[in-house]
């Protein structure tokens, strides 16, 4: 495995800047998240870093090479992206096994059958091993997209949204086996999600794009606890952070002018009176949907809470976050 370093990323597609002087070190072993709206640059700077598609400015250098203008091959990258990249007319098999069969590797036929058996079981598609790519569900087809990648060892692995179209339940197995996988081999991963929970369980570092611009770059409990403007905390937290006028509950710092809370900010039972408008139950958690002096906000509460809408409950802010006119944050 190998560590990745982005030096001053830049790209154009005509007038659109999509990546604007981005740098980044991902750590050998380390799982980097990249989140971001649609249309941040996501896709653009793993297909950059892939080889898939050149930068305009900036190099990209993995384990000390400088790959700026290597082919993908050359990079030693394992990509998985969303639109599946199977060989339609090979069996389950034949794909898993297709990366290891590289004359360049050499790897002796009984560990190509260990290696594509483990790889099958861990994305439990070990009953359709014999049916041909096309005879497989959108959600298999995606499944064998990652075992093509993790059959193999490579210097980093590049996935976009790769469990983006699962069910919840294999989702969720998946997520822990991906990042099972990750700690044993001590792999390098840039991993593109939108999922909050995949962010917050599998990122050991997460890097924020905002329009092209990386804007924070941290573990995901940093950019959680201490983020540098509305948009970085808007990217992590369900319910979203909420982001109201900045004297709303009472004096706030110079030039605040949105104070930001997330649910646990939000103490009750305390404050100003606010009325709920609508409780969300959601099993492992129940949502309160309030309104402060004509604000809306949300924040969760006990699961087994008898608030009815129509109540009123009373709230204060608990160590809130300041953010300027700009949105950036104020300490
Ligand atoms: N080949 C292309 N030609 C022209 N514009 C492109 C091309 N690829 C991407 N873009 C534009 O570049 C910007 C960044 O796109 P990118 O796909 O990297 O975003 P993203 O953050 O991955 O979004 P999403 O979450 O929707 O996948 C977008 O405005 C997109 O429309």
């Amino acid at each position: 495995m190998a560590d990745v370093e982005l030096q001053g990323i830049g790209k154009r597609f005509g007038a659109l800047r999509a990546l604007d002087d981005v740098s980044m070190t991902v750590p050998d072993g380390a799982f980097v998240v990249l989140l971001g709206p649609t249309g941040a640059g996501k896709t653009t700077l793993l297909r950059i870093v892939s080889g898939l598609d050149p930068a305009d400015q900036g190099r990209v250098v993995i384990g000390g090479h400088d790959v700026s203008t290597a082919t993908p091959a050359q990079r030693n990258v394992a990509m998985v992206f969303q639109q599946y990249s199977l060989y339609p007319h090979l069996t389950v098999r034949e794909n898993l096994e297709f990366p290891l069969k590289s004359p360049l590797l050499r790897t002796p036929v009984e560990q190509i059958g260990r290696k594509v058996g483990e790889v099958a079981e861990v994305l439990q598609i070990s009953h359709k091993l014999d049916n041909k790519a096309t005879d497989l569900s959108g959600g298999e087809m995606q499944r064998v997209s990652i075992g093509r990648a993790l059959v193999r060892r490579p210097a980093v692995y590049l996935m976009d949204e790769p469990l983006s179209s699962l069910d919840a339940k294999l989702r969720s197995d998946l997520r822990i086996e991906l990042k099972r996988i990750q700690q044993e081999m001590g792999a390098t991963f840039l991993y593109v999600t939108h999922d909050q929970i995949e962010a917050m369980t599998m990122a050991t570092h997460v890097g924020v794009l905002d329009q092209g611009r990386l804007v924070q770059f941290g573990p995901p409990r940093q950019i959680y606890e201490d983020p540098v403007s509305i948009h970085a905390a808007s990217r992590l937290g369900l319910p979203r952070i909420n982001i109201l006028p900045a004297g709303l509950f009472g004096p706030a710092p110079a030039g605040a002018r949105h104070i930001g809370l997330r649910p646990e900010q939000i103490r009750q039972g305390e404050g100003g009176e606010s009325l709920v408008k609508r409780v969300e139950h959601l099993g492992d958690q129940t949502r309160l949907h309030l309104t402060f002096r004509d604000h809306d906000l949300v924040t969760v509460t006990d699961t087994h809470t008898k608030l009815r809408p129509g109540d009123m409950v009373r709230i204060r802010p608990e160590k809130p976050l300041f953010f300027d006119a700009a949105g950036d944050r104020i300490h």
